[in-house]
């Protein structure tokens, strides 16, 4: 089996590769670059498909930043996500490629639906504002593999990850999510006679966390099953708040400083925890606990301090 793994260099797309490089040796596994290959460009995306016919095409390239990097670069968040999905999916369907895994996020849920969030509460209200760019990419990604189910009867299926963390995650302190930006800041700062560290918002809002192993498994399994159903929730199932979450990460890097709060900076959505209980029943389970995930994120920030990747938007 050929499996061409776009944006295989990313946190999720190399978690990916790990996955299937460690439990499958007679799979093929094909990535480019976007200095290779700029899924952007339609004709090229077109070319490269052609010519590789992969079995199965695991779309883990986007556009992707924390809650500052959506609010502040709305256009990016929205056109290069769609041109990336729109060219693959539609150079997969060119190619009679008859498995895609798409995958989304927990932002494409209505800002204050029901909690826990439900694949069927896609579409049943507003947006949170300042993600509702990206938020709006991903939920056409999803109509359109869901498009390709109802008229082709092709194995497409999006899954819609929580909040991921782990190695190889995003470090930038602007472009970045929550978790590693804390675990960043809280280093750098007890690196620095334990400063105070400056963290945005409230700390009132709920986040699910998952480690991006996890979800590799998750998009295993969505690889070597035909799923029943189009979309698929893939969380942790237990959140926490961003308070908590700092209070977790600044005992583990082991920083003593003060906390303070910049409530300029937007919370986002209160909350997004996910009903993850579809795909469960299929089979999956998360197995890394968030105390666990972040001392091992943490290890391998530490080892890694001098080349960590730093996403910057322009
Ligand atoms: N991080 C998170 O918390 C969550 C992520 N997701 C989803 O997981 C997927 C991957 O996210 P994540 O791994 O965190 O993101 P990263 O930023 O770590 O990786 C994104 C990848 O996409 C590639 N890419 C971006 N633009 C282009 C382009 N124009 N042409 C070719 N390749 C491109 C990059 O390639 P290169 O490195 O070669 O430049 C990079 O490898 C996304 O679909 C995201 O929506 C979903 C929920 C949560
Ligand atoms: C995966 C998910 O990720 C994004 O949504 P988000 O979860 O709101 O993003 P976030 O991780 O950046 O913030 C979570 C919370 O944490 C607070 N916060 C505190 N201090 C820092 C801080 O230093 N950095 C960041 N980034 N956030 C901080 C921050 O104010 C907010 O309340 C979108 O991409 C969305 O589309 C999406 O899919």
């Amino acid at each position: 089996m050929k499996i061409y793994i776009a944006g295989h260099r990313g946190m999720v797309g190399s978690a990916i590769w790990r996955h299937f490089e460690n439990s499958d040796q007679e799979t093929e596994l094909i990535g480019k670059s976007s200095k290779e290959l700029d899924l952007r460009n339609q004709a090229a995306v077109a070319d490269f498909i052609a010519s590789e016919k992969p079995d199965v095409i695991i779309d883990a390239a986007a556009r992707v930043g924390g809650i500052l990097a959506n609010n502040d670069y709305p256009y990016q968040f929205l056109m290069e996500n769609m041109q990336i999905q729109n060219n693959l999916i539609s150079a997969s369907i060119a190619n009679n490629i008859q498995k895609f895994v798409f995958l989304g996020s927990s932002c494409i849920y209505p800002k204050l639906a029901p909690q826990p969030l439900k694949e069927e509460h896609l579409l049943t209200g507003s947006l949170e504002p300042t993600n509702e760019w990206y938020a709006i990419a991903k939920i056409s990604g999803v109509k359109v593999t869901e498009s390709i189910r109802k008229q082709f009867g092709y194995d497409y299926v999006s899954l819609m990850p929580t909040n991921l963390y782990g190695p190889f995650d995003n470090f930038d302190l602007q472009t970045s999510h929550v978790l590693p930006a804390m675990i960043r800041k809280f280093h750098e700062a007890k690196e620095n006679g334990h400063a105070p560290v400056g963290l945005w918002g409230s700390g009132s809002p709920m986040r699910e966390f998952l480690h991006v192993d996890d979800l590799a498994k998750a998009v295993g399994f969505a690889v070597r099953n035909r799923l029943e159903h189009n979309l698929y929730n893939v969380g942790s199932g237990s959140d926490l708040s961003i308070k908590e979450l700092a209070e977790n990460i600044q005992k583990v890097v082991g920083h003593q400083g003060e906390i303070q709060w910049d409530t300029t900076k937007p919370d986002g959505t209160p909350r997004k925890w996910m009903d993850s209980s579809l795909l469960r029943a299929m089979g999956w389970a998360p197995e890394i606990g968030l105390e666990e995930g972040i001392r091992d994120t943490y290890q391998w920030f530490q080892q890694n301090i001098n080349q960590i990747k730093e996403v910057k938007l322009t």
